[in-house]
């Protein structure tokens, strides 16, 4: 491939690197019809803070919670997350299906709600710390279609040693992406804002009234114990329950930690052992990101 083309693609296509898949369908009838208004109705929807300002989307966590009361945490650079409740009850059917599908466990989702054109996610590489090595990550599409992007990273160039490669895949209603990490890690991913006049999208554009939910299920294998007192798993520095340690807040911990964050956006040869396998405590960043604005 050269130039600076820019390939559409669909279900069946060579996505990424080659290992993402689109179902298209993929909700039976019955739950398809009304997942859209049940997820809406159901969710305990937040804002979201980053930086200091505002998402533009809502967002909400949901996840399973272990008899003990531990849970899993996804940790990316936002200033505060939602809290994390049990799976509800549309959600859990929806997750059911993805692990039907997939074959493979999923026990943390992110909800979106992107409320028209105007919301979007800026292009990024989910932050893999505490997703479960080899495992995939699914985008779950309800109400109307957006789009995803897909374009290489900086350090990533076509042989022209010039031009970034990207993709775009129309993301429908009741329709499942599947990334894999490795994708994830040679490719940044957006969902960019539409501001076409209503007019001018199709039907599948304009569906739930410009409305979009999405699903970000993840198998995630790092958890909390119950008050965010402990962390375990794969991105802590305890890996076992009984080797857990207190979460650190702010401090130097955060800033390695987001500066690994950042590599992890900025590098397609992202070295996940160097950069992540001895682990990392922390909770939240505002601390950090608060002492930072006092200091400079
Ligand atoms: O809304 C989407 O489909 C994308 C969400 C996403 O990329 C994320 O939550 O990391
Ligand atoms: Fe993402």
């Amino acid at each position: 491939m050269s130039g600076r083309a820019i390939s559409l693609l669909h279900s069946g296509d060579r996505i990424g690197e080659g290992e993402c898949d689109l179902v298209l369908d993929f909700l039976p009838p019955n739950l398809a019809t009304l997942a859209f208004e049940q997820v809406r109705q159901e969710v305990r929807w937040h804002t979201m803070s980053h930086r200091g300002g505002e998402v533009p989307r809502l967002v909400a966590v949901q996840g399973q919670v272990d008899d003990d009361g531990s849970y899993p945490i996804y940790r990316h650079p936002a200033d505060e997350s939602p809290p994390l409740l049990s799976f509800s009850p549309v959600v859990e059917r929806i997750r059911q299906h993805v692990q039907d599908v997939l074959q493979q466990p999923v026990n943390h989702v992110l909800i979106q709600h992107y409320r028209s054109g105007a919301d979007f996610i800026s292009e990024h590489s989910d932050k893999t710390i505490d997703v479960v090595r080899g495992s995939r990550i699914v985008n779950v599409s309800l109400g109307a279609q957006r789009t995803m992007t897909l374009r290489t990273k900086k350090d990533n160039l076509y042989s022209d040693n010039k031009s970034r490669a990207v993709q775009r895949i129309p993301l429908p209603h009741n329709s499942m992406f599947v990334m894999g990490l490795n994708t994830n890690m040679c490719w940044l991913h957006a969902i960019r804002h539409d501001k076409r006049p209503q007019q001018e999208k199709t039907e599948a554009e304009r569906f739930a009234n410009g409305e979009r939910i999405s699903l970000t299920f993840r198998h995630i294998g790092t958890f909390l114990t119950p008050g965010e007192k402990l962390i375990y798993g794969q991105g802590a520095r305890g890996k076992t329950r009984s080797e857990a340690h207190p979460v650190v807040l702010g401090g130097v911990e955060a800033q390695k930690l987001l500066e690994a964050f950042g590599l992890e956006n900025h590098s397609s040869d992202f070295d996940w052992g160097t950069t992540y396998s001895e682990g990392s405590d922390v909770l939240h960043f505002k601390l950090l990101e608060d002492s930072c604005n006092h200091n400079g």
